[in-house]
């Protein structure tokens, strides 16, 4: 009986190595891990004295060779495969163990392109796929976590065919894993930015969530090993484990409280802010932005885009919030945070920029990440906005970006007064925005208003002018634009076309 291990990770198979040498198989190894296993008393025999071909080219070919892949291969269930083996010397071979070049850890490390080609493993990934196809017969063991089972199993009288099949699929995943690595890699070195008809786009699971979006759905958190940013790598410092909604409505507010330069705070709700506000300070930022819809915020995600300290966290233990997320947490903070003990509090960093990918029935959509505040500014109107009212028009518009459409934000000295989210008719999230700004008592004269998309028709001006909104921004381009201006012109209203348009569905 044979067994070959090429392993680039070398600690800990000497364990399998010599249950498999007890069991009475012969260890066929590559130049290092021969070494290795040499060097622990365990007795090997190298590759080249079975090819009769020594290692060539800086290891670019070890096992290439058809006496092991044949010895792999070979059906011994087939009468012609046994007899052309015979005929040719090939002996079988019944355990794999391979694991790879670190391609990904050495993505991590900004080598040049020529020396990180050569941490693509060419002979690796053969053995596993050809030892993965013959799971008929052959073991194969791709990740040192599996080690010790099939050490105990193969003492045991060997795996079964649901253990060989079972490690044959992980083989597989892990080989297009890889490879996926390598072509996306590749892609954006290479600036390669269009999708080809394929993908092999890799998805690292990190951890199972305690469910999904609800309790009977199940859940993961996976990351994709080309970015280095990102929500998915923060580090939660304290509280309890972050969920599936957790993570989706941190990484809305984090995304949108790193768009300011000012120190700012959001307040998200099920993805959607429900209080943003940019201030001198991360506290005053936080008062405003609670203030838009105290009731909204219970409860609520809250983001800020500086670092906590002591005295904000003081502010913060007072209500009740599931997630704190900031850059950075000071030592004090912590210890104040701290007293809520169930409060997550994340330390987060930067975003990268990838595929926005959403799933439908049958398959996905892929689009680009929507990173455009805006093509133009065009006032349209003969009232043109005042500086400040300028200012929190591009704060509003920044804001619709993150809301699910139909969105509308009215603000005024950078503060949300009224957000308007979800509805399905604009003139909805008009009246919504309205409204909630209304009950918390806040006085619309000179706020404005920022829609994502264009408005359609007048109505949405109107009601804005009753309750005295000065200025308008929205992207344009309705066949009713001209009714729309003609419709701010009369109430004394400016409006900002920016031709942009932010839907977020
Ligand atoms: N070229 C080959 O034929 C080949 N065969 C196996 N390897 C890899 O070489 C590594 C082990 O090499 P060594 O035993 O020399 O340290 C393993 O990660 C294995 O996946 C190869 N290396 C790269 O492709």
């Amino acid at each position: 009986m044979r067994a070959i291990i090429s392993v680039y990770h070398k600690e800990g198979v000497e364990e399998l190595a010599s249950v498999l040498v007890n069991l009475g198989y012969e260890i066929v190894s590559s130049g290092g891990t021969a070494q290795y296993l040499r060097e622990r008393r365990i007795p090997v025999t190298e590759v080249f004295e079975i090819t009769g071909f020594p290692e060539i080219l800086g290891g670019r070919v070890k096992t290439l060779h058809p006496a092991i892949h044949g010895g792999i291969l070979l059906r011994d269930w087939k009468e012609e495969d046994v007899k052309e083996a015979k005929s040719l010397g090939i002996k079988p071979i019944q355990v794999v163990v391979v694991n790879l070049y670190p391609f990904e850890e050495k993505v991590k490390e900004n080598l040049e392109e020529e020396d990180l080609i050569e941490f693509i493993d060419i002979g690796g990934p053969t053995l596993l796929r050809a030892a993965a196809k013959n799971f008929r017969r052959v073991v194969v063991v791709c990740d040192p976590k599996d080690y010790s089972w099939v050490a105990s199993k193969l003492k045991e009288g060997g795996l079964s065919l649901e253990d060989r099949r079972w490690l044959a699929l992980k083989a597989f995943h892990y080989t297009a894993y890889y490879d996926g690595v390598i072509s996306q890699k590749l892609a954006d070195m290479w600036g390669v930015e269009e999708p080809f008809e394929v993908s092999a786009f890799p998805l690292r699971i990190v951890g199972r969530l305690r469910y999904g979006e609800n309790p009977h759905q199940r859940g993961y958190l996976a990351e994709n090993p080309l970015e280095d940013l990102g929500i998915v790598r923060a580090r939660v410092l304290q509280g309890k484990e972050m969920s599936f909604n957790n993570y989706l409505d941190a990484d809305s507010a984090f995304r949108l409280v790193s768009e300011f330069t000012k120190p700012a705070c959001v307040i998200v709700k099920h993805t959607n802010p429900c209080g943003v506000a940019v201030g001198n300070d991360l506290i005053s930022a936080f008062e405003k932005a609670l203030s838009t819809d105290p009731q909204s915020a219970f409860g609520g995600i809250v983001a800020f885009n500086d670092t906590v300290k002591e005295k904000l966290a003081e502010v913060l233990v007072e209500r009740f919030f599931e997630v704190i997320v900031a850059p950075e947490f000071d030592d004090a903070a912590i210890r104040v945070l701290a007293r809520k003990k169930n409060l997550r509090v994340v330390q987060a960093l930067g975003f990268g920029s990838w595929w926005d990918i959403k799933k439908i029935s049958g398959g996905f959509l892929l689009q680009e990440e929507d990173r455009t505040d805006y093509q133009d500014w065009q006032v349209v109107t003969t009232r043109k906005p005042s500086y400040r009212e300028e200012e929190d028009l591009k704060f509003a518009f920044k804001i619709c970006k993150y809301i699910k459409s139909n969105a509308v934000v009215i603000a005024k000295d950078g503060m949300t007064l009224g957000i308007g989210s979800g509805n399905v008719s604009r003139v909805d999230s008009v009246r919504c925005a309205i409204e909630r700004a209304l009950r918390y008592g806040f006085d619309l004269k000179g706020a404005v208003l920022a829609s994502e998309a264009f408005l359609p028709f007048r109505d949405n001006v109107d009601i804005a002018a009753q309750v005295g909104i000065i200025a308008i921004v929205q992207p344009g381009g309705s066949v009713r634009d001209r009714e729309v201006i003609e419709a701010c012109e009369e109430k004394g209203i400016s409006m900002v076309f920016t031709k942009t348009r932010h839907f977020r569905h």
